[in-house]
């Protein structure tokens, strides 16, 4: 968890402001406000040196009257069990704003992945399963990649689950490996779907993409798929992109005002998002800061990173020129600085709208994995371009109807299908 931002105080406010708005029962705003269920566990591995180190895990399950829990699993040293909340709390809202049939959950692991080796991080996600193969399941709960975790890891849960269950389950868990269960375009599909909502910002807006200049934070998945998108597909430009640096335990921005070249950088990034600084620098690129991204002239803002990073004091930083803000990562925007955004006129793509083309690609993973058929790349892509659309348009349909701020417009529309999934099932 980033800084002091408290992620689920955070969570729990915005749902608080738009349940007031509505009017919200308050015996429905008690059901929507905590999770419906959580799992705190100890996973004991086995190291390469032969100790045996435990680590903490968790399962949280928010909301699964709309289907099976679902949302990814974190690998991080920060992580809490309020983080998870907040995580488990927006994948609810981010399955329902985009209509998949799932609920939300979030899973987590205090633990730094690059500190262990391979077999360590094996017998660490077999050990996670082995703790909660009950509890998941492609009707109850089905787990996916998030930070710090990978599509091998995937497929290692798949595996353990289904030697467990003593059934070929690839259903169980998403984000698997191609060729492992796994759907082409699930490793695009966070940073594309970004894309698509920023293009369909745009329009709304009246800007030409290909005038258009970004700042990244983060480049992991979401930001580097977000930073192809944004020069292949809308043909603007990435002047930079900022990424945690692990030997200076610092992060940096890497700026090319003449636009950064995504594929370039990723040839040169760790599998942990580090950018190799020496041929960063070689190539032309300027490192600054880690916060100099927040504060370059450009149109479009992505924080795809970790939450907070969007807070009282950096909100300050943001140029006059930026006009959108499209959130890759989930709450990287803290409440107070979304009314100094609001008060600005900034128009805000909210995250779990905004970065739902990965829970949406992992939704169509499920599918093909019930049907054992599977889908080309493009048959995917366009499938989420549609949905990512819609759900951007319904979105600002209500933001406009009832002349609310973006975010406020999402949790509307999401707020509304979860009652009604609890009304159907006689829940309220
Ligand atoms: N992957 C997915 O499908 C989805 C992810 N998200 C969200 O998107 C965000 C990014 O996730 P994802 O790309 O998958 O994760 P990754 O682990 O692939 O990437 C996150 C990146 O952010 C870096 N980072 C961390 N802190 C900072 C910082 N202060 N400044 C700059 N960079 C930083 C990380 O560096 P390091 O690893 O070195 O710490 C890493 O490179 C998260 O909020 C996640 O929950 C949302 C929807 C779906
Ligand atoms: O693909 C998924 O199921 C979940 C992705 C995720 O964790 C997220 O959207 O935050």
């Amino acid at each position: 968890m980033a800084g002091t931002t408290n992620a689920f105080e955070m969570a729990q406010r915005q749902f608080d402001h738009v349940a007031d708005l509505l009017k919200l029962d308050p015996q429905v705003r008690e059901i929507l406000r905590w999770p419906l269920r959580e799992f705190h566990f100890r996973i004991p591995v086995r190291m390469d040196d032969g100790t045996i180190k435990v680590f903490q895990g968790f399962r949280v399950q928010h909301n699964d009257a709309r289907g099976p829990n679902k949302g990814g699993i974190r690998f991080h040293p920060s992580e809490t069990i309020d983080t998870v909340r907040a995580l488990a709390t927006w994948m609810t809202w981010k399955c329902a704003v985009v209509d998949i049939p799932l609920g939300g959950g979030k899973g987590g692991v205090v633990v730094d992945p690059a500190t262990m080796s391979t077999g360590e991080k094996e017998r660490l996600v077999r050990g996670w399963v082995q703790q909660m193969w009950k509890n998941i399941g492609p009707r109850k709960d089905v787990p996916a990649p998030d930070v710090g975790t990978t599509p091998q890891m995937m497929g290692w849960m798949m595996d353990e689950f289904s030697k467990l269950q003593g059934d070929y389950t690839p259903g169980v868990i998403t984000g698997k490996p191609v060729g492992g269960g796994g759907s082409l375009g699930r490793t695009e599909a966070t940073g594309f779907g970004v894309i698509y909502t920023v293009r369909e910002a745009m329009k709304h807006l009246g800007m030409d993409s290909s005038k258009c200049t970004a700042a990244l934070q983060g480049f992991g998945n979401v930001s580097q798929y977000a930073a192809i998108g944004f020069v292949e597909m809308l043909k603007g430009k990435v002047v930079c992109v900022s990424c945690w640096d692990r030997e200076d335990k610092v992060s940096y921005t890497f700026t090319k005002m003449d636009g950064v070249d995504p594929r370039f950088l990723m040839s040169i990034t760790d599998q942990y998002g580090t950018i190799d600084k020496a041929k960063a620098k070689a190539a032309g690129y300027v490192i600054e800061d880690g916060e100099a991204w927040i504060s370059k002239e450009v149109d479009v803002l992505i924080p795809a990173a970790l939450e907070g990073q969007v807070n009282a004091d950096t909100v300050k930083k943001i140029s006059s020129k930026v006009r959108i803000i499209a959130e890759g990562a989930n709450g990287p925007t803290t409440p107070e600085a979304d009314e100094v955004i609001k008060e600005r006129g900034i128009f805000m793509v909210p995250d779990f709208l905004c970065n739902a083309g990965g829970v949406t690609v992992s939704y169509f993973e499920g599918v093909q994995n019930d049907m054992n058929f599977y889908w080309s790349k493009e048959e995917v892509l366009s499938k989420l371009d549609e949905k990512m659309t819609v759900a951007f348009q319904g979105v600002l349909d209500m933001a406009l109807k009832e002349k609310v701020y973006m975010r406020d417009a999402a949790y509307m529309v999401s707020i509304a299908r979860v009652v009604k999934a609890m009304q159907l099932r006689g829940w309220i």
